[in-house]
């Protein structure tokens, strides 16, 4: 039988995608368009009703139209996940908790679980994959995580972008590269599950800091100066807290700083933006609409360096301005002096 038509007939790859807002929706257009059974938990019952009406999220990427086919809304979450073999957390760190609240320790079993996120659990500190091993007995060798960068924003546009599949499971990973390469998305496995998260966790407080620095009206010469410094604060808490040999400068991990540092759909470059021009945090929430996890992050990586005591000026500047409250011209100041 030729190759194309043995792919072609080929059992429906079932995968439940949890969560309803931007990057939840670029990841079901991207599996649904290659033919996969999504079953599409969102948790409010009017986005659900709405997309099965119309094909559109009306409230994230609503430029987007589903086939109904392929894609399942729901807001039962145990059903869906309970219908997939494949299942992706793409909500806000923050709200992990509450969204899997009505699930079963055992509802993850013989199941692959990939986590879109790029935060940590707020207080407890811990990434997202040592949560679902903690709480829901997922081992990491079943765990996959989605990094690289890409914007959920130029993916409904189709633009050329590339994934990198963090993962232990080299054969899980590349399986499920195969759900979402397309014309315009390329992936590819990693085999260093815990380094791409925590970047993928610091690079937003990055972003913040390069916000705040243009909200402040630093120009492009510091920027540069600010991400450069900043690939050797991320080095440091890597190698202290997850020692091994990686390339820094893979798509994975300065690939994703750039393009938050640097994009105009960044959520954590546009809050510090705001903050560096004089909006309070909750001011800075309310008018954004979308989530900066960066927020969230820099409390726990502040945190978790109390332990470490490894060098991050920029992490402890932007935890000064977003929790300490420090005026963020004073704080750049203090900041400026100590960048190379
Ligand atoms: N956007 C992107 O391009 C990318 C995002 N990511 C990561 O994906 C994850 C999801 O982010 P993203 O899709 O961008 O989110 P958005 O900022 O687009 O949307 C916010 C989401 O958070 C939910 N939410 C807000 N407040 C609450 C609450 N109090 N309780 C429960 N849920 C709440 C919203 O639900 P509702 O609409 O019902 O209020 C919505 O689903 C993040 O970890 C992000 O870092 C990773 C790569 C790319
Ligand atoms: O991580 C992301 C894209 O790779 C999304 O975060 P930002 O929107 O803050 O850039």
């Amino acid at each position: 039988m030729p190759q194309t038509l043995k792919k072609k007939i080929s059992v429906l790859e079932k995968v439940a995608v949890l969560g309803g807002g931007s990057w939840a929706t670029a990841l079901v257009k991207i599996l649904s368009e290659n033919k996969a059974e999504v079953n599409w938990w969102m948790r409010n019952r009017n986005d659900v009703q709405h997309l099965k009406e119309y094909r559109h999220n009306p409230r994230y990427l609503s430029q987007v139209s589903f086939d109904l086919k392929y894609v399942l809304p729901s807001d039962d979450i145990k059903a869906v996940v309970a219908a997939s073999d494949w299942v992706i957390l793409a909500v806000p760190a923050a709200f992990v908790q509450l969204a899997l609240a009505d699930l079963p320790e055992d509802a993850f079993h013989g199941k692959v679980l990939i986590s879109a996120i790029k935060g940590m659990i707020p207080k407890e500190n811990i990434l997202i994959t040592d949560f679902m091993e903690r709480k829901y007995h997922v081992p990491n060798s079943h765990q996959l995580i989605i990094a690289g960068p890409c914007h959920a924003e130029e993916v409904a546009l189709e633009k050329q972008s590339y994934l990198t599949i963090g993962s232990h499971d080299m054969p899980t990973a590349e399986r499920f590269c195969e759900l979402l390469r397309n014309r315009y998305v390329k992936a590819n496995p990693l085999d260093d599950l815990d380094g791409i998260e925590y970047c993928a966790v610091i690079k937003n407080v990055i972003a913040l800091a390069c916000g705040i620095a243009r909200g402040l009206n630093y120009g492009d010469n510091f920027q540069a100066v600010l991400v450069s410094n900043a690939m050797f604060e991320i080095e440091r808490f890597l190698d202290g807290i997850m020692p091994i040999h990686r390339d820094l400068s893979g798509s994975a991990y300065l690939g994703d700083l750039l393009v938050t540092a640097y994009s105009q759909f960044s959520r954590n470059r546009t809050f510090g933006n705001m903050i560096g021009r004089g909006y309070t945090v909750k001011s800075a929430q309310v008018e954004m609409n979308m989530v900066a996890e960066g927020y969230y992050a820099v409390q726990s990586i502040h945190q978790l360096n109390q332990k470490l005591q490894v060098d991050m000026p920029i992490t402890k500047a932007v935890y000064h301005v977003l929790y300490e409250r420090i005026s963020p011209t004073m704080e750049f100041e203090i900041l400026k002096d100590k960048l190379r």
